[in-house]
């Protein structure tokens, strides 16, 4: 099924957020992930992301997108453990749009 990405990362948070909040772990790995604590979601984050930037490396395309997916999956995890959602990345991205990369870090405070 062929979906948007603003579709598919509004229904992962609905599911990941609805999964927290029922709090199964038997049932669900999102619920047994949280579980184990925030550590441990950001474990999980930085071990997905080391997979991707491997997959990047020496990989081909199929698992590179495998890998990008498991990547936001936690992140979205992550989030929504926090109390955050893609709202609020999609409100930072919108902030920024526009703005050059080599302009913004010229403007910092030396
Ligand atoms: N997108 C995903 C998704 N991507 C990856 N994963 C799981 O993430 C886990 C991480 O993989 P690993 O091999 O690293 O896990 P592991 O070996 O158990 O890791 P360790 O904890 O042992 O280090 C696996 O269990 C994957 O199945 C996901 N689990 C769930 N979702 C989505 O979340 C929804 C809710 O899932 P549940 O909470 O399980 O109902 C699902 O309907 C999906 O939409």
């Amino acid at each position: 099924m062929t979906q948007d990405i603003g579709g598919a990362l509004e229904q992962l948070e609905s599911v990941v957020r609805d999964r927290l909040a029922a709090g199964d772990a038997n049932a669900s790995y999102v619920a047994s992930l949280a579980a184990k604590g925030r550590g441990k979601i950001a474990q999980k984050l930085g071990e997905e992301a080391v997979e991707t930037v491997i997959a990047a490396l020496t990989e081909d395309d199929a698992a590179l997108a495998g890998e990008a997916a498991d990547l936001i999956f936690h992140l979205t995890v992550l989030l929504a453990e926090r109390g955050l959602g893609w709202a609020d990345i999609a409100a930072e991205l919108g902030r920024r749009h526009g703005t050059s990369g080599h302009a913004e870090k010229a403007a910092r405070p030396q």
